[in-house]
């Protein structure tokens, strides 16, 4: 009889254990626990960690709680979601490493001393200069340049500073902004590159001009043009005064519409601060 019910005992315990270990392979398989260090605002915008949701809740409950902040789409799962998290984490570490967190000392100007000054053309050569000389002195920069022959490494040293501005824009289009000086050298300036497509390059030094002398105009700035020693031609006389009218080869394309840009400018220069 003894015997009997210590049998029954056993069995009973048997049972109980098979039982537990059933139960918990079905809680394993159906709640996620792993720990979720991300943070989001919810709809009320209060701060939340995802800690705070995830742990204790199946995998649906974390899809219903993700598709709360989720715009609706093609997003079905939790992991779906944490994917795209950690591939946008990445993209933004590779991102943020591309700007400098520290930029080139900058001069401090008062409101009445700092200008807002425009350079076209100002990833180029001599533009990128000038842009760090302006940056530098404590004034506000904006380039506005079609990056024909200029590069965005030369001025990107400078993005995301506050007084600095990066506008991809061709000048033969009008930019209507508000500034308080031009430096007007956004132009192809190398043989091969005014003569790469000739007619853009009369537009830019021919429209491009009437563009920014009309800005000038209308906000009353001081306006610098860069030309080039070349609209002198193959000069006889070196160095080359103003007086000295040229020796200019008339289908040379530099020479000539550098000089329809110095014809634009003079009649300017009696309205305008022309340098
Ligand atoms: O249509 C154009 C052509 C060119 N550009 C830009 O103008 C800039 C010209 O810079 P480059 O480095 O090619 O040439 P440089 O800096 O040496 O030329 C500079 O000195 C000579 C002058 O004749 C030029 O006007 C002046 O830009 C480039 O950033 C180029 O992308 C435009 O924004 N629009």
């Amino acid at each position: 009889m003894e015997m009997f019910t210590g049998a029954r005992h056993i069995k009973q315990l048997l049972i109980v254990i098979v039982s537990v270990v059933v139960v918990l392979c079905v809680y394993k398989n159906w709640v996620h626990t792993e720990e979720i260090s991300y943070t989001y605002h919810d709809k009320s915008g209060r701060l939340r960690h995802f800690n705070d949701i995830v742990p204790h809740t199946t995998h649906q409950y974390a899809a219903a709680q993700v598709n709360e902040i989720s715009p609706p789409g093609d997003i079905h799962s939790f992991q779906e979601v944490w994917k795209k998290i950690k591939e946008l984490a990445k993209k933004m570490k590779v991102l943020e490493k591309r700007i400098p967190q520290r930029y080139p000392d900058v001069k401090y100007l008062n409101y009445r001393s700092r200008k807002r000054i425009l350079i076209t053309g100002g990833a180029g050569f001599v533009g990128s200069h000038l842009v760090d000389r302006l940056m530098m002195a404590g004034h506000e920069v904006i380039v506005a340049d079609n990056f024909f022959t200029g590069r965005k490494q030369n001025v990107e040293h400078w993005i995301g500073h506050e007084n600095f501005e990066l506008i991809h824009h061709d000048i033969v289009n009008p930019l209507y902004i508000e500034v308080d000086e031009i430096y007007h050298l956004a132009s192809p300036a190398s043989p091969p590159h005014y003569m790469y497509n000739p007619v853009k390059t009369i537009k830019t030094n021919t429209v491009g001009t009437i563009n920014m002398l009309g800005l000038a105009k209308r906000v009353g700035a001081k306006v610098l043009i860069a030309s080039t020693s070349e609209v002198y031609g193959d000069p006889e006389v070196h160095p080359q005064p103003e007086s000295y009218w040229g020796h200019v080869n008339p289908i040379a394309v530099l020479p000539l519409h550098q000089a329809v840009t110095t014809l634009l400018v003079r009649p300017a220069a009696g309205q305008l601060s022309v340098c």
